[in-house]
Formats: structure tokens, C-alpha cells, sequence
């Protein structure tokens, strides 16, 4: 494989720090963040766009309210990931928080990018948001290890045509690109795709050990230690 092509959350970084202190720090900071930036156009497009897509709310504290519910139920909306995106910038700013590694990938994405790996990310998190994660981490600014970026923009995980996609603004072969996720959906829509795929089942993150026909066929691994690409 010439190419790695990771998730974040449950693959390189654990659940339990998306869900426990990103989601709730996002949750709490969006009704000042709204009320200080909503009339900044970065801003004011994502809001309008859910306002849009909910009946055309005319309120910006609807549309927070929105928002928050969206975060309750783990949505991966584009708009959400963008606006947290942003929220997330100045908890890291702060240094309130830095963004957790599994140490085994960081020193894996270490090592395969010292023997010339390419090393792209995909993740519902937007790309701003991908990289003040990556930049912020606990192993330190990883930044430097990732070529490509990217996000929902591209298309849902589970879907096909965003590894085909992905593949093309590679411009590496799909059997040459190896993704990495938790997710056994996200992995069917990358093997569609022509690419490799490894499914991680960190222990940490999913106590019952995913084996048999809960792979879905895919590769497993518990860590990158054990990932041959
Ligand atoms: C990298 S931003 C924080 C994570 C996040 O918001 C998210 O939705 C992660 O989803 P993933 O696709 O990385 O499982
Ligand atoms: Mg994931």
C-alpha cells in the first residue's frame, strides 16, 4: 500500500474524548459563539444553511437549539462539523484541552511516514477542525505526518462514491489506498470503492471484541502495532 487513509474518532484518537469533552465544550460555547460571530459570513453560511433545512428558523437561538440537539444525537451534518470546527479553535487556543492519540498511532504514523507512506485523513470532523486536532494532540503537532485532508464535503463515509472520490484527488490507484476506521459501514463503502481496508477494535472503545461476521470481512486490528500496510 502506498497510500494510509485514516479516521479519527475510535481509529487514531478514543470515543470517549470526542463524546465526553469535545461535544460538551461545543455544546456549551455555541450560544456565545453565535451571539459574538453570527454576522460573520464564514459563520452566518452555516447557520443559514441549517435555518434552511429546518423550515427557515428566523431565530439564531432556534438555530442553537438546533444545534445542540444535533450534537445530542452525534449527527454528522456538514454544517454542525464546520460550526464546531470553529467553537473547538479557541478551547485549543486556550490549550482548555488537547486532542487525544492512542500512543501506538502516533508512533505508527511516525514511523510509515519516515519510510515515505503517504498519510491522508478522513473524517466526519471538518477539515479546520481535523487539523487543530491533529495540531493540538497529545503526541504533539502531528500536522507535518498529513498530506490530504478531508471531510463530509467529499461526500458521507458510507458511501461509496466519497472513497472513489477521495481516490481521484489521490491520484494514486483505489488498491493502492489502505483505510483505517471503527466503523464496519464506512469500511463496506471503501472495499466498494476498490480500497484496502482495516477495521480497528480498540478495546477501549468497544469492550466486546468485534470478530467473525461482525468484520464484515475486513482486516481487524486493536492497534496500529499491528498494521502491516
Ligand atoms: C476531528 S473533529 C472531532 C471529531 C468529530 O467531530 C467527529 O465527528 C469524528 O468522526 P470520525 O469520522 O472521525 O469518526
Ligand atoms: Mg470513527
Amino acid at each position: 500500500m502506498k497510500h494510509i487513509l485514516t479516521d479519527i474518532e475510535g481509529t487514531t484518537s478514543s470515543i470517549s474524548f470526542v463524546k465526553d469533552v469535545l461535544f460538551p465544550y461545543a455544546r456549551r460555547a455555541l450560544p456565545g459563539f453565535v451571539a459574538a460571530h453570527g454576522h460573520e459570513p464564514a459563520v452566518r453560511r452555516w447557520l443559514d444553511q441549517v435555518a434552511a433545512e429546518n423550515g427557515g428558523l428566523c431565530q439564531d437561538e432556534m438555530i442553537v437549539e438546533t444545534l445542540q440537539g444535533w450534537i445530542d444525537e452525534d449527527r454528522k451534518h456538514t454544517a454542525l462539523k464546520a460550526l464546531q470546527g470553529m467553537v473547538w479553535k479557541d478551547g485549543y487556543g486556550r490549550a482548555d484541552f488537547t486532542a487525544h492519540m492512542y500512543p501506538d498511532a502516533v508512533e505508527a504514523l511516525k514511523a510509515w511516514h519516515a519510510a515515505g507512506q503517504a498519510i491522508s485523513v478522513y473524517s466526519s470532523g471538518s477539515v479546520p477542525a481535523q487539523q487543530l486536532f491533529f495540531g493540538h494532540s497529545d503526541g504533539g503537532d502531528l500536522t507535518p505526518l498529513v498530506s490530504n485532508w478531508f471531510d463530509t464535503e467529499v461526500g458521507g463515509k458510507r458511501e461509496a462514491a466519497s472513497y472513489r472520490r477521495i481516490v481521484e484527488a489521490l491520484g494514486v490507484p483505489a488498491s493502492e489506498v489502505l483505510f483505517l476506521s471503527d466503523v464496519v459501514e464506512e469500511l463496506d463503502a471503501a472495499r466498494d470503492a476498490g480500497l484496502g481496508t482495516v477495521l480497528l477494535d480498540r478495546r477501549e472503545d468497544y469492550p466486546q471484541p468485534r470478530t467473525g461476521e461482525a468484520t464484515h470481512g475486513h482486516a481487524r486490528a486493536e492497534s496500529f502495532a499491528d498494521i502491516r500496510p
